[in-house]
C-alpha cells in the first residue's frame, strides 16, 4: 500500500521533492481564499451568511449561539462523554499550568536591573475545525491555555451543524471553559472575520487553531496583511513513525491510519531499517483500513503517503529531521538511544504503548502543532502562545554612572547624538 523509497538511492532533489507537502502549485486555494477575505472585508456579516450557505450548506438566521442554547446542548450528551471531556480538560490544564513561570530579575551591572513579565494577549480568536469531523478536543487544546494565560476576550468560531447549532460535545467544552458565546462560522471566512472584524464578530489580536488548507491559507494571508497575529500554520495532520524489527506492525499500521483518517490531504510516513517490517505494516494497513468508517478518506491519504527504507536508525532520524513531522512516533524498544538526535518535530511519542491518539485527546500535551515542515521553526500551541513577555529595566544613580559612558560611546559611533544626549544630560544633571 505504501510506496517505498530507498533512502540511499534518493538524490538531494528527490529527497526535497519527497518531503514537500500540501503546496498549492496552481494557486487555486490562494485565489479562493483571497476572494473570501475580500468579500468579508467589504460585505461583513452578509458575506458570512452567504459563505456558510455555500460551503457548509446551512442557512443561518443568526451568526452565534449563547449561554442558554450552549447549556441545553451541553446537557444533551451522555455522562460518559462528559466525564471523558472532563478528564481531558483536567490533564491539559495540569500540563499547561506548569508553563506559567515567573522569571528572575537580573542585575546586568551594579544598579542596572532588567526583567521580563508576562501579560496576556487581550483579545484572542480560537478556530475549532468542524468540516469533515467536529473536533471538541481542539476546543480544549486552545481554550485551556487561553484561560490559564488570562486572556480577557476569547472569540470562538466553529462551522455550524446542519441544525444551525453546534454539537453537544463542543457545547460541553464551552461549559468547561466558561465560554458564553460561539460564532457559527467556519473556513477562511471565520479567519477573515476575526482578523478584520464585522458588525457581529469582534476583531482579535491573534488567531489560533488548526484547520484545512483554506483555513491555514487564510491565517497566513491575514497575518501578512493585517495587524492580527497567528499561532502558526497548523494544517492537515501528519505523522512520521520510525520503526524497526522490535516494532509491532499492528500498532504501527493503526497509528498511520489514525492520522490518515483526518483528511485526504493528511500524510502518514513510515521510516524503517527493516524491509520485512515495512512489508508487515503494509499487510496490516490493507486489513485495518477496510474496517474504518472513514475508509475512503484514509485510503486517499495513504495513497500519497510512503515508506522510506534506511540502512539504520541514525539515517531514519536524519530523514525525520528533514521532513520535520507534526507528530513523530519512535515505535522502538530502544527509543532512549536516539531521542537526543531529534531536531525537528512538533510532538513526540515514545515506545510501543504511546499511540499518537493519547496526545490528540487527553494525555495533557497540546495537539495544535506545526505542519508542512514548520516544526523546523515553530512550537506547538502552549500558554506562551497566549502571552507577550514585556521587558522592564530600572537604573539607579550608581547604574547610570556605570553604564552611561558605554551608551554614550555606542550612540556616538552610530552617529545618533540625541541618543547620546539622553544619557549625557543625566550624567551632568543629577537630581538632588
Ligand atoms: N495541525 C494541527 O494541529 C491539527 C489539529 C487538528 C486538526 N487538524 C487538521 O484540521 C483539518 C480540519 O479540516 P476540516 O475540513 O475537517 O475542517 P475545517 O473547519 O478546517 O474546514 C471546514 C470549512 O472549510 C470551508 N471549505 C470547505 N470546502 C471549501 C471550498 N471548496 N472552498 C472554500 N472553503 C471551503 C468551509 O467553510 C468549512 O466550514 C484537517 O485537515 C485536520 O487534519 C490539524
Ligand atoms: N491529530 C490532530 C492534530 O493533527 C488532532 C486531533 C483532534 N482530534 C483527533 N486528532
Ligand atoms: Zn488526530
Amino acid at each position: 500500500m505504501l510506496n517505498t523509497y530507498n533512502y540511499k538511492e534518493l538524490s538531494p532533489d528527490a529527497l526535497s521533492q519527497l518531503i514537500i507537502r500540501n503546496t498549492d502549485p496552481a494557486h487555486t486555494i490562494q485565489e479562493t481564499v483571497d476572494n473570501i477575505i475580500q468579500n468579508v472585508r467589504q460585505k461583513g456579516d452578509a458575506a458570512l451568511f452567504d459563505f456558510t450557505e455555500r460551503f457548509d450548506k446551512v442557512k443561518l438566521d443568526r451568526l452565534y449561539i449563547e449561554e442558554d442554547d450552549i447549556q441545553l446542548l451541553a446537557t444533551s450528551i451522555g455522562r460518559d462523554q462528559q466525564r471523558a471531556l472532563e478528564i481531558a480538560f483536567n490533564n491539559i490544564y495540569k500540563f499547561h499550568q506548569n508553563q506559567l513561570r515567573k522569571e528572575k530579575k537580573i542585575d546586568t551591572m551594579q544598579g542596572v536591573t532588567c526583567w521580563r513579565e508576562a501579560r496576556p494577549i487581550e483579545r484572542v480568536g480560537l478556530y475549532v475545525p468542524g468540516g469533515s469531523a467536529v473536533l471538541p478536543s481542539t476546543f480544549l487544546m486552545l481554550g485551556v491555555p487561553a484561560r490559564i494565560a488570562g486572556c480577557k476576550e476569547i472569540v470562538v468560531c466553529c462551522p455550524p451543524q446542519t441544525s444551525g447549532l453546534i454539537n453537544g460535545y463542543i457545547a460541553y467544552c464551552a461549559y468547561l471553559l466558561k465560554i458564553k458565546r460561539i460564532y457559527l462560522v467556519g473556513g477562511a471566512q471565520a479567519i477573515a472575520a476575526m482578523a478584520y472584524g464585522t458588525a457581529t464578530i469582534p476583531k482579535v489580536d491573534k488567531i489560533f487553531g488548526p484547520g484545512n488548507q483554506f483555513v491555514t491559507k487564510a491565517k497566513t494571508i491575514v497575518q501578512a496583511t493585517t495587524n492580527t497575529a497567528i499561532d502558526m500554520p497548523a494544517g492537515p495532520s501528519e505523522v512520521l513513525i520510525i520503526a524497526d524489527k522490535t516494532s509491532n506492525p499492528i500498532y504501527v499500521a493503526a497509528d498511520l491510519l489514525a492520522q490518515a483518517e483526518h483528511g485526504k490531504d493528511s500524510q502518514a510516513i513510515l521510516v524503517s531499517d527493516s524491509e520485512s517490517l515495512i512489508e508487515q505494516v503494509n499487510q496490516e494497513l490493507a486489513k485495518q483500513v477496510e474496517a474504518l468508517p472513514r475508509v475512503e478518506i484514509a485510503k486517499a491519504a495513504i495513497a500519497h503517503s510512503y515508506a522510506v527504507l534506511c540502512s539504520d536508525l541514525t539515517q531514519a532520524m536524519s530523514f525525520s529531521n528533514a521532513y520535520a513531522p507534526e507528530h513523530l512516533i519512535l515505535a522502538l524498544d530502544d527509543w532512549q538511544s536516539i531521542i537526543n538526535k531529534i531536531i525537528n518535530a512538533g510532538s513526540v511519542f515514545l515506545g510501543h504503548l504511546t499511540p499518537e491518539s493519547v496526545g490528540d485527546y487527553a494525555s495533557g500535551t497540546n495537539h495544535t502543532l506545526p505542519t508542512s515542515a514548520y516544526a523546523k521553526a515553530y512550537s506547538g500551541v502552549s500558554v506562551d502562545s497566549f502571552i507577550k513577555k514585556i521587558t522592564f529595566q530600572h537604573i539607579t544613580p550608581i547604574g547610570i554612572n556605570q553604564l552611561g559612558p558605554t551608551v554614550e560611546i555606542l550612540a556616538e559611533l552610530e552617529g545618533l547624538h540625541a541618543h547620546k544626549n539622553a544619557v549625557s544630560v543625566r550624567l551632568r544633571h543629577k537630581p538632588e
